[in-house]
């Protein structure tokens, strides 16, 4: 019978990606309820480089492909060489982050093993089923965000796919303990056609991305296009050491580049403080600051749905209180 949790190692430019170890954290809690070994697919042309950075994490196995080449942008022929691992692996679990790549090439894995896949999940459940197989239930926003649906693949439906989205899971937390880890190197040839070089690898925009990994995050909706109060906001995060977020709407504007949108197709954060300014809460966001510390938003309408998720509601106009806020901050620091 498939057995393991199977997680995707992704990586890009020679770095596992930060998703990776989160879906560690979410592999170990569901290790904890069906015993079941913790695995790693990974296919790269070093992946030994790659392995030096799951150093203590909690890994039964690595499972590794050494490709002849690094191969970028070509979901189809990476499709086909995870799916063979993955038929030799036979896990009963494979998690993936809900990123680019993860959404692009794992339908197509799903599709070549006959296998079921849920994708955008923000919980992960198991359930005992009457013979004794462990159930996945992937549960994620849906109709808008408007409801969580529950979907578990039929029985003898292997492996389970779910991609799961960035931030909903903590990166695990390195506990200092040795752990020798199996390398299981196994075949992944390919037919040597090149149909994409990869030329140059380009940095982000600044402020792009920066979110996931801050302490304190400041987050501007919809009211706080109005004259120059995004600046006064921007300029708060500077001082705070905070990162930018947005709204849909103001992705869209072109405020915040898309990394930084928050919600339900933009990213989720985690945050210990988050502050917000203008920002009406509409589920499609709140989705997306569910693993906030401690909120605070500041709004005009007494009635505004975020505050109903926020710990401290500032029923106000936001101008005021980024200019007393920016007052404050440069007479502590004079
Ligand atoms: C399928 C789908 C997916 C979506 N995904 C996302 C997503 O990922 N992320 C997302 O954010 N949205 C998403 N949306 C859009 C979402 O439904 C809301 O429309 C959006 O979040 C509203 O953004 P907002 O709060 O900035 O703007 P608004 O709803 O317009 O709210 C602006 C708020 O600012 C307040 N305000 C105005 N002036 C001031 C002032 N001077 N001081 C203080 N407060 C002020 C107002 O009272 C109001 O509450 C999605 C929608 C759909 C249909």
């Amino acid at each position: 019978m498939a057995s393991g949790i199977c997680v995707f190692a992704e990586h890009w430019n020679q770095e596992l990606s930060p998703a990776f170890f989160e879906l560690i954290t979410a592999a170990w809690e569901l290790k904890e309820k069906t015993q079941e070994p913790i695995q790693v697919l990974l296919a790269a042309a070093q992946p030994e480089t790659l392995m030096t950075q799951m150093k203590g994490l909690p890994i039964d196995a690595i499972y590794a492909v050494k490709l002849p080449r690094e191969i970028c942008f070509q979901e189809e022929r990476l499709a086909r060489v995870y799916s063979e691992m993955l038929k030799e692996i036979s896990p009963s679990v494979l998690l993936v982050p809900a990123s680019d790549q993860g959404r692009s090439i794992f339908p197509r894995v799903a599709y070549r093993l006959g296998a079921g896949m849920t994708a955008d999940c923000t919980e992960l459940e198991i359930r005992k089923r009457e013979d004794g197989s462990h159930g996945l239930r992937q549960i994620k926003p849906s109709f808008e965000a408007n409801v969580k649906v529950c979907i578990e693949c039929k029985t003898g439906i292997y492996p389970q796919i779910a991609t799961l989205r960035e931030g909903v899971c903590e990166a695990w937390q390195l506990d200092g303990k040795e752990r020798d880890i199996p390398v299981i190197w196994m075949d992944g040839s390919l037919e040597e056609e090149v149909l994409v070089e990869l030329l140059e690898v380009l940095p982000p925009a600044a402020e792009a991305g920066s979110l996931q990994a801050a302490d304190v995050v400041v987050v501007g909706g919809r009211g706080a296009l109005e004259k120059d109060n995004f600046q006064l906001l921007r300029k708060l995060a500077g001082q705070l050491g905070a990162a930018v977020g947005g709204t849909r709407p103001v992705m869209d504007m072109g405020e915040v580049p898309f990394e930084n949108q928050i919600g339900q197709t933009g990213c989720t954060i985690r945050p210990k403080i988050c502050l917000s300014f203008g920002v009406s809460g509409a589920v499609q966001h709140t989705e997306g600051i569910k693993n906030t510390a401690l909120y605070i938003a500041v709004n005009t309408a007494e009635d505004a749905p975020i505050f109903q998720v926020a710990d401290y509601a500032v029923n106000a106009d936001m101008r005021p209180i980024l200019e007393e806020l920016l007052t404050l901050l440069k007479e502590r620091q004079d």
